[in-house]
């Protein structure tokens, strides 16, 4: 590793601004955002749509200047210092700006050319599981294999830091599976991962560390356990109009696509009682699931602007100015 990367985070934000257009169309779309990814580490970037991951990513990249507030990529600027930074980085975007007309191993070829120092095309080739597509054109691949290029091409410098914007989206669930594995990898080989994605499973199987954005700030930080901490746990069956009064640890109930949903800080207390209510009553509670606080519970609510969680009650950093 880099002498110059002395510090023990591969990324450092703070209060991190971004605003697109000026005067009265001006829009601020990062609102302050402090973020440390620990060198070594897998970090998860989720967010509410429009949260403004893309807005910060890129600045983490490069590829843009904040509004205000400074960002640190392996103790350096990531715009001033843009060479250094990029030899040591490898960055999958949304999209790839690659011509379909090559064939996988001369895109490989062409873009190991910009690079400093590549890794071999064809170590890149069975490394992405790519051989036997490496002389079709890359037009006619399909989204996961074309997806695979991309991360061929992201990881060819072996970069010490690799920045992934939802490297899953549009893969069937085994591609996913596969890039999972690969970015387990990429930690094992003491990479640093910073990752955005919208799937909650992704980031609660990969990650060491969540940070979750909503209207342009962090207003969740921590490592999935902690995040999920505090939340309540959900027992929902298929809709029943009776249901006994006050049972214990329920603290919220909703009917929702003909299911009833019970919330409770004390699940097996409440599913006790529910289920002592039913066998007393001889009444069938079909569809019966119960489930602990998960990713997901935590994400609705901040997504709904409903928030139960409170500081006391988890050991998650609520931050502040979170939600509004
Ligand atoms: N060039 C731009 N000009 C004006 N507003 C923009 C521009 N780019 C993004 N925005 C706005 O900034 C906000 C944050 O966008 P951004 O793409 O960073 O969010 P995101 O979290 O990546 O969203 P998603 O997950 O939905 O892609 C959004 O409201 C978006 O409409």
């Amino acid at each position: 590793m880099n002498s110059d990367l002395h510090n023990e985070f591969a990324v450092r934000v703070r209060g991190l601004r971004r605003t697109y257009g000026t005067g009265a169309s001006a829009f601020e779309a990062v609102r302050g955002v402090d973020l440390d990814v620990p060198v070594g580490s897998i970090t998860a970037l989720l967010g509410t749509n429009g949260a403004g991951k893309t807005s910060t990513l890129e600045i983490i990249e490069g590829l843009a200047e904040p509004s205000a507030g400074s960002v640190e990529v392996l103790g350096r600027n990531p715009v001033t210092d843009r060479a250094a930074v990029r030899r040591r980085t490898g960055v999958l975007l949304q999209r790839s700006g690659f011509s379909g007309d090559l064939t996988v191993r001369e895109t490989l070829k062409l873009w190991g050319g910009t690079l400093s120092a590549p890794r071999p095309v064809e170590e890149m080739i069975d490394l992405l599981d790519l051989r036997g597509r490496a002389d079709t054109r890359v037009l006619s691949l399909s989204g996961g294999e074309t997806r695979r290029v991309d991360l061929a091409c992201t990881l060819m410098g072996g970069p010490e830091l690799v920045v992934l914007d939802e490297p899953t989206t549009g893969l069937d669930p085994e591609s996913r599976r596969e890039v999972w594995a690969l970015i387990s990898g990429l930690r094992e080989a003491g990479a640093t991962v910073l990752v955005t994605t919208h799937y909650l499973d992704e980031a609660e199987t990969l990650a060491d560390r969540l940070e979750i954005m909503h209207a342009g700030q962090i207003v969740r930080s921590g490592t999935p356990t902690q995040i999920a901490a505090g939340h309540p746990s959900t027992i929902s069956f298929s809709r029943l109009e009776q249901l006994p009064e006050g049972i214990s640890g329920v603290t919220h109930r909703r009917e929702e696509y003909g299911r009833t949903i019970l919330q409770t800080q004390d699940l097996q207390t409440s599913l006790a009682h529910l289920l002592a209510w039913a066998g007393g009553n001889g009444v069938r509670l079909d569809s019966l699931d119960a489930r602990s606080p998960s990713l997901e519970s935590v994400f609705l609510a901040i997504a709904d602007g409903r928030d139960p969680i409170s500081p006391e009650s988890s050991e998650t950093e609520l931050l502040e100015g979170s939600l509004r």
